[in-house]
C-alpha cells in the first residue's frame, strides 16, 4: 500500500510516533497523520480523512524480512563510478557492530529521495523492489510517495524510507518541499533517451538545494536497460560514466522490468547509508568523549578517505 503526500497536511503525530518522527524531515506544520501495515512494510499518508488508528493499536516497525538480512558489504557495479570499492564494511563499522555499539542507527530511519524527469522509471524502481511489482502502464505520480524497507545490517536493525518524487514539472514544487533531510539522493535516467541523463545534473542541483552536499551519498541509475542493444548500452554506459564521476556518484544500470540489478542495488545503498551512519555515530561519541564537537566532512563521499582522516574511537 502507498499513498499520496503532498495534498493535504496537518500537525497532528500520535504520541508514540513522536520519536520515530522526529527523524523524518517534513516541511514545517506537517506531520503524517498515520502509520499503516501493509505485509512487511509501513506507509504514511497524510491525506486528511483517511481512518485513524489510536496509537496503540499501531505496530511502529515490522520485522526485519529475512531477504533483508545484509551480512556482508555489496559491491559496486562499476569501480569507475563507485562511492567507494573497498570489499568489506569499514573495520570500524564492523567492530561497533560486533560490540553494540551502534548508537541510535538501529532507531533512525533513514531518508532517501529518488529524482528524475517524468517516466523514467522512479516508481516501478522502488515497486520493483519493495513489492516485487511491475505495472507496464505509465502512471504518473503526484507530489510525493513513499515506502518503508527494514534491513538488518551486520545484525543492527535499519530502515530505509524511500521517497518517491513527481518528475512532471508541474508537480516539481510539491515534490521539492520533501527534499531535505536525504541521506542518499537516487537520480535516476532513462538509459534509451540521451536527453534525461543531461538533465540529471539540474536534478542534482534542485536536490542539494535542500540537503548538505558534503554528507549526502549520491546515486546515477540508468533504468530501463532491458530495452537497450547490448551495442547501444555500452555507448550510454560510457557517457552516464562520465556524468557519474563529475557529479561523484555511484553508477548504476537497473531493469524494473526483469529485475536486473535492482535488489543488489537497494542492498548496496542501504549497506553505504547504514555504514556512513555508524561513522557519524562513531565520530559523534568520540567528540562527546573530548568533549568537543566534530563534523563530519565527505568532499569526494569516500566513507573510508573521510574515516581514515580522523583518530579512531573504534578497534582496531
Ligand atoms: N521496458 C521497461 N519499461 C519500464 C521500466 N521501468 C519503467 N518502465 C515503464 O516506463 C513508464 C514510466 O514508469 P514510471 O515508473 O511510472 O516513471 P516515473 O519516473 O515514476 O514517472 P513520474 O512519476 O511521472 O515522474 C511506465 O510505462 C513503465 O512501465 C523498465 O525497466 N523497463
Ligand atoms: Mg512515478
Amino acid at each position: 500500500m502507498s499513498h499520496v503526500l503532498g495534498l493535504e497536511l496537518r500537525r497532528e503525530a500520535p504520541p508514540l510516533l513522536g520519536p520515530l518522527l522526529s527523524s523524518f524531515p517534513l516541511p514545517a506544520g506537517s506531520w503524517p497523520s498515520q502509520i499503516l501495515r501493509s505485509n512487511h512494510r509501513f506507509s504514511i499518508t497524510n491525506l486528511v480523512g483517511a481512518p485513524r488508528k489510536a496509537a496503540g493499536e499501531m505496530n511502529i516497525l515490522a520485522p526485519v524480512r529475512r531477504d533483508r538480512v545484509l551480512a556482508e558489504l555489496p559491491q559496486c557495479l562499476r569501480k569507475e563510478a563507485a562511492l567507494h570499492v573497498h570489499k568489506d564494511f569499514h573495520p570500524r563499522v564492523t567492530c561497533a557492530c560486533q560490540e553494540h555499539r551502534t548508537g541510535t542507527v538501529g532507531f533512525k530511519i533513514s531518508k532517501v529521495i529518488v529524482v528524475g524527469d517524468l517516466s523514467v522509471g522512479k516508481t516501478c524502481l522502488i515497486n520493483r523492489f519493495c513489492k516485487d511489482t511491475f505495472d507496464k502502464n505509465y502512471k504518473a505520480t503526484i507530489g510525493v510517495d513513499f515506502e518503508m524497507e527494514r534491513f538488518e545490517v551486520l545484525g543492527v536493525p535499519f530502515s530505509l524510507q524511500l521517497w518517491d518524487t513527481a518528475g512532471q514539472e508541474r508537480f516539481k514544487c510539491i515534490a521539492s518541499t520533501y527534499y531535505r533531510g536525504a541521506q542518499a539522493i537516487i537520480i535516476v535516467f532513462n538509459l534509451n533517451d540521451v536527453a534525461s541523463l543531461e538533465h540529471t545534473k539540474q536534478w542534482l542541483a534542485d536536490a542539494l538545494k535542500e540537503n548538505d552536499p558534503s554528507s549526502v551519498l549520491l546515486f546515477l541509475v540508468g533504468s530501463k536497460k532491458d530495452l537497450s542493444t547490448p551495442a547501444q548500452y555500452v555507448l550510454m554506459e560510457k557517457d552516464a560514466l562520465k556524468v557519474a564521476q563529475e557529479m561523484k556518484a555511484e553508477y548504476w544500470a537497473v531493469s524494473s522490468l526483469t529485475g536486473e540489478n535492482v535488489r543488489e542495488f537497494f542492498f548496496r545503498v542501504a549497506a553505504l547509508t547504514f555504514e556512513a551512519n555508524v561513522l557519524a555515530e562513531l565520530e559523534k561519541s568520540g567528540a562527546r568523549r573530548i568533549g568537543d564537537v566534530v563534523r563530519i566532512h565527505s568532499e569526494d563521499s569516500n566513507l573510508y578517505l573521510t574515516a581514515s582522516k580522523k583518530k579512531p574511537t573504534c578497534c582496531p
